[in-house]
């Protein structure tokens, strides 16, 4: 069996990265077919036998950083010819073609999916940590999810870098200066957050320090630092769930 690894950083949420790189399919002439897919994070093809490969297996994995998407991808494959001629045909004439066809389809994929990122409205947000090991959590005032917990944040305006709509955020709901240290991830949101595609929009969460003003609720009905312990009791949107155990992971950490 041979094996080729390919790594892509993809200027895109992760739900954008995922389904551009569906749409446009595999690089491939043989087509392929799906044997599993867990939307945004892996999905995995095969080829049918046939066309002097006894097995093709395309594997990509998804996964969220500070900087955009990255997207892990190995081929595996093996040809029908044995021994050490099947080697040698495997680690030249094979191969080539692959990283060939793969170099040009991965280009073009990035730039789709950047482009593609431009018309999604993200959301993004702040796990603010006190030097008591604490998260400052929110409680939403109005709409569909009045009441729930969340975290400080919003909209990325068109053209606005992530941190400083999450800088701007924090001003305009908190009334403090805040400064963002790093990244700890990103879960997709249901429904339609502004135009676009239901589910094409995601929560990406930094956590950060208060380091100027006073806390005080312009937007939320209640503010709470709560400890590692109380993060799962509390009533939250049911999208930020899967962030918590980074949170926690954050808060004994520290
Ligand atoms: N701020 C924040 N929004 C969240 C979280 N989880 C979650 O699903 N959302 C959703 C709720 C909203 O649909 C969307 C954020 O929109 P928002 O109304 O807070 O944005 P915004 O402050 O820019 O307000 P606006 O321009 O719509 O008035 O993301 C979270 O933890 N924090």
């Amino acid at each position: 069996m041979s094996q080729l690894r390919f790594t892509t950083l993809v200027e895109a949420p992760l739900t954008v990265a995922f389904d551009v790189a569906r749409s446009l399919g595999r690089p491939w002439s043989r087509p392929l077919q799906e044997v599993v897919s867990d939307r945004p994070w892996s999905d995995v093809y095969a080829a049918a036998p046939g066309g002097g490969l006894r097995r093709l297996v395309h594997t990509r994995h998804f996964s969220a950083t500070g900087a955009g998407t990255l997207v892990e991808e190995q081929v595996d494959w093996e040809t029908v010819l044995p021994g050490a001629l099947g080697g040698l045909v495997d680690q030249t004439l094979v191969r080539r073609r692959l990283v060939r066809a793969m170099q040009a389809h991965l280009d073009a994929y990035a730039a789709a999916a950047a482009e593609r990122a431009l018309e999604v409205t993200q959301v993004v947000g702040a796990a603010l940590v006190d030097d008591r090991r604490r998260v400052l959590v929110a409680r939403r005032g109005s709409g569909p999810l009045a009441g729930l917990w969340e975290f400080p944040g919003g909209k990325v305006e068109p053209g606005e870098p992530d941190l400083d709509a999450l800088v701007r955020e924090c001003r305009e709901e908190l009334g403090v200066a805040i400064t963002p240290h790093a990244f700890l991830g990103e879960v997709p949101l249901d429904g339609v957050v502004a135009g676009g595609a239901p589910g094409a929009s995601t929560l990406r969460v930094w956590w950060g320090r208060v380091t100027g003003g006073e806390l005080v609720a312009h937007e939320h009905t209640e503010l709470r630092w709560v400890v590692e312990d109380e993060l799962e009791e509390l009533d939250w949107i049911p999208a930020d769930r899967p962030l918590l155990p980074a949170v926690r992971a954050l808060l004994t950490r520290l």
